[in-house]
This record gives C-alpha cells, sequence and structure tokens, in this order.
C-alpha cells in the first residue's frame, strides 16, 4: 500500500461515530471531522463567535416541546426556565404552546419581555422577595405556587384574588443527586404532606381573602430515571386533594407533578421512558381520582432539562496538552467550571469528541480541564480522545443545553460564553459574548 493510500484508510479506520442519545438529532460528524448541527459546520461557529461558546439546536429543543405536548393530550406542559431562559427560549415555549415556570422576578422580566401570555405563566420560589412577588402581581402572572406560612401571610397582603398553588413535600425519594432531590422532608422546599403540615397550610391560603387556591403542586427532583417515583408522587397528591376536600370542604381543579424527566449524558445512561411517563400517570389519575371518587384535576408537568438539554453542546478550544508521567495526560481548554459547574456540583460525566479535523491517533483516555484556578476545575475526567490531540484543537461537549448557561457565573472574571443558535443552515447570536467592559460596567471603582 502507498502511502498515499494509507492516509485515507487510517482516517477512516480512525474516524470516530457520534455517540447515540447525547447529541442533537441533527448533529452529524464528517469524514473530514467536521461536526454539522442544524447544517451549520461547529468550525464556523467557533471562527465567528470565539470560544467556548454554547450552542442550541431551535429544531432539536423545539421538537422536543411538540413531543412531550404529543405524548400527553390534555396534560399542561409548562417549561420550567431554570433550565435555560433567553428571549429567544421564551418566545420559542411560547410559540409551542407550553407554560413556562418562573422563579425570580429576572426569570420574569425575561417572559415578560416577549409578552408571554399570563395566563400560562408559573411562579415558584422558596423564599420569593416581595419584589417577586411585586413583579408576579404586577404583570400579572397566571398562578404562584407559595412555598411558606410566612408567603402566604405577605402575599396575602398584597394580592387581590391571585391564583395561587400549595408546594407539597410527597415524601417520594427520587433517587436522584442529594443537591437536586426535592421530594424528602429533610430539604428546603414544601409543606410536609406526612406531618399535615401541607393539609394545614391549605386553612391558612383559603383564610386569606386575597388568595385564591386553585391546587396543589409537588417536584420530586431532578434527573429522574424511575417514572414509578413520579406515579407515587401523583397518587400521593390525588389523596391529598381528597383529603383537603374532606377537611376543608374544597374540591382543588389543578394538580402540578413537577418535571425532573433524566437525560442522558453518557450513550449508556438511562434516559426518561416518555411513553411510560404517560401511561403510568394517566392510569394513576384515572385509578385514584375514581377511587376518592374526585374529579380528575387539570395536570401539569414542568420538565426543564429533558425538553432542552440535548439541544445544546459547547464548544472548546485546547489551550494545552499536559503530560504527567505515570499519572494522567490533562487536556486544558478555554472554559470551564464558570460556563459548567456541573461536575464540581454534581459530580456529572459528560460526552467529549474532537472536532474540526480528521483524528490520527487512536483514542486514549484523558481528562479535559478548565481554565480556573482551582484543582476541582475538571469538565471531564477519564475520557476517550484522539492521541493526537493538541492545543488549538476544538473540542464539543455534548447535551449542555439546560443548566449551563443558566448556572454559569463569571469566575476569575471570565466573561460567560455566548449561546449560539443553529436553525436550517444558519447560526444567530441570541446571547452575545460577555466583554470584559460588561465586567467592570458594575463595578463602581470607589
Ligand atoms: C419546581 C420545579 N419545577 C421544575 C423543575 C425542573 O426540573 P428539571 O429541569 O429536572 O425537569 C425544577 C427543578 O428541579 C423545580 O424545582
Ligand atoms: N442545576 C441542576 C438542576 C437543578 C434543578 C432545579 N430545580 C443540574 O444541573 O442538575
Amino acid at each position: 500500500m502507498t502511502l498515499g493510500e494509507l492516509i485515507p484508510s487510517l482516517r477512516t479506520s480512525l474516524r470516530s461515530k457520534l455517540a447515540s442519545g447525547v447529541w442533537p438529532d441533527s448533529a452529524v460528524l464528517g469524514t473530514d471531522g467536521e461536526m454539522r448541527v442544524a447544517g451549520v459546520p461547529m468550525t464556523t461557529v467557533a471562527a465567528r463567535f470565539g470560544t467556548p461558546a454554547y450552542v442550541l439546536d431551535e429544531e432539536g429543543f423545539r421538537r422536543k416541546c411538540r413531543e412531550y405536548r404529543a405524548a400527553l393530550p390534555g396534560v399542561e406542559v409548562c417549561y420550567a426556565g431554570k433550565a435555560l431562559l433567553t428571549r429567544a427560549v421564551a418566545a420559542w415555549v411560547a410559540q409551542e404552546g407550553l407554560s413556562l415556570d418562573v422563579c425570580s422576578a429576572g426569570e420574569l422580566a425575561v417572559a415578560r419581555s416577549v409578552d408571554f401570555p399570563a395566563d400560562r405563566l408559573v411562579l415558584h420560589g422558596n423564599a420569593k422577595t416581595t419584589e417577586d412577588l411585586k413583579a408576579a402581581l404586577d404583570y400579572p402572572v397566571g398562578r404562584i405556587v407559595v412555598d411558606s406560612a410566612d408567603e402566604i401571610r405577605r402575599l396575602g397582603l398584597l394580592a387581590h384574588d391571585q391564583r395561587v398553588l400549595l408546594r407539597v413535600t410527597p415524601g417520594v425519594d427520587g433517587h436522584t443527586h442529594q443537591a437536586i432531590n426535592t421530594g424528602v422532608e429533610d430539604q428546603k422546599f414544601g409543606f410536609s404532606l406526612a406531618s399535615g403540615a401541607a393539609a394545614d397550610a391549605v386553612g391558612q391560603i383559603l383564610a386569606q381573602p386575597g388568595l385564591r387556591l386553585v391546587g396543589l403542586h409537588c417536584h420530586v427532583g431532578s434527573q429522574i430515571t424511575r417514572v414509578g417515583l413520579l406515579e407515587e408522587a401523583t397518587r400521593r397528591m390525588i389523596g391529598l386533594l381528597a383529603a383537603v376536600r374532606d377537611r376543608h370542604g374544597v374540591t382543588l381543579s389543578q394538580l402540578n407533578v413537577g418535571g425532573g424527566h433524566a437525560v442522558r449524558y453518557l450513550p449508556g445512561d438511562d434516559g426518561f421512558d416518555l411513553a411510560g411517563f404517560a401511561h403510568r400517570l394517566s392510569g394513576a389519575l384515572a385509578y385514584e381520582c375514581e377511587r376518592h371518587r374526585l374529579p380528575v384535576p387539570r395536570l401539569t408537568i414542568e420538565p426543564g432539562r429533558a425538553l432542552v438539554a440535548r439541544a445544546g453542546l459547547t464548544l472548546y478550544r485546547v489551550v494545552t496538552v499536559k503530560h504527567v508521567p505515570g499519572v494522567r495526560t490533562f487536556v486544558a481548554v478555554d472554559g470551564g467550571m464558570s460556563d459548567n459547574p456541573r461536575p464540581a456540583l454534581y459530580g456529572a460525566r459528560y460526552t467529549i469528541d474532537l472536532i474540526g479535523r480528521p483524528r490520527l491517533a487512536a483514542a486514549r483516555p484523558v481528562t479535559v480541564v478548565g481554565r480556573h484556578c482551582e484543582a476541582g476545575d475538571v469538565l471531564a475526567r477519564d475520557v476517550p480522545l484522539p492521541g493526537d490531540v493538541q492545543a488549538g484543537d476544538l473540542l464539543a461537549v455534548a447535551c449542555t443545553g439546560a443548566y449551563h448557561h443558566s448556572l454559569a457565573s463569571t469566575y476569575n472574571l471570565v466573561g460567560r460564553p455566548p449561546l449560539v443558535a443553529v436553525a436550517d443552515g444558519e447560526a444567530r447570536l441570541l446571547v452575545r459574548r460577555e466583554t470584559d467592559e460588561d465586567l467592570l460596567a458594575r463595578d463602581t471603582g470607589l
């Protein structure tokens, strides 16, 4: 075989396919190593907007919204904006007919800027400030989910006929990371169902003339893989609806069972069985309502991550490769824990690929680290990357649409990355990169 024949055959043998189930559906990897998402080459995005950059496949997000609505007919699908909220995203949510969960005056301001329909807005938060509540009443937000006795009193004084739901702790363990396990007793959200605090809180709300209680809410946690846990929470909540009717003589018409549907970060991860969830949810609803002789309430679900995570990816440029003999090889990139704190917060794992050029060596394990001044600034430990990875290469990290842009910080005064939407072969900037001028603008210098 001549050298001319050998090189193309070597490239073919080293070409990797994209891992399944973690990249946007529209992502393709060419034989030249170029990755296209929605028809847009990622090298072009990196060249035009710089790195690191968050990329979002608009149609991927919209398709998930439609998939959810189709899988759960008659159920209100309320996108949890904390996962990723920009003005464009809020507009897409409105156009796709979903509702929107906001949890601060800031998130509400984004919704407001696109005239998001008020009756499809839900405000959350365990410690809403008076500013949050006033902003919500001013819009006015369709429903506020009340979370504490103080809030019931404070909102009662401010509101006139405000529709509210009560946040309940159903006592269901989501078997997820402790930081995002919100259905158990020992965490800060909601009123306990088991202790009777939730039923007592119903009485406190009913005593407030300014509040109109329309339903109950629970949220078992985030990155939940077992649909049976959400079914169990739903059953318990219907039991509480019956108890509220029996004790207070009111039949509540709405039940919000939260979000938390898991996504895959690695190809082998457990995903979320949406069809199974829809089936079990409707079965539980029909059975429990019949058993308690209750009219079937209007159901709401609040997925965030499941709608947007896979539509997103992050592009980084390799800054340096450091081999520590006998220890490991560190591949350091131009971002890190400021644009992705999830590995540090939750021990999150990611799928990473070298893109933008053909790979010329077999894969070997490396640790991808960030640029920040902490040894814990690790994006992905022991991941396979081609042995020829070097400074200047482009890396793509999968499944970063949810809780990346929204969780980003300016640690070490590194400006936050831009968010670039791709659709129909075109890229457009949704949020620009944060500049040194932005960072200085808030500092008075005094
Ligand atoms: C009240 C509430 N609803 C919805 C969500 C969305 O969660 P996820 O993005 O896991 O679907 C959260 C976050 O866990 C939440 O706290
Ligand atoms: N930030 C978390 C999810 C938080 C859920 C919000 N209630 C994560 O990235 O996993």
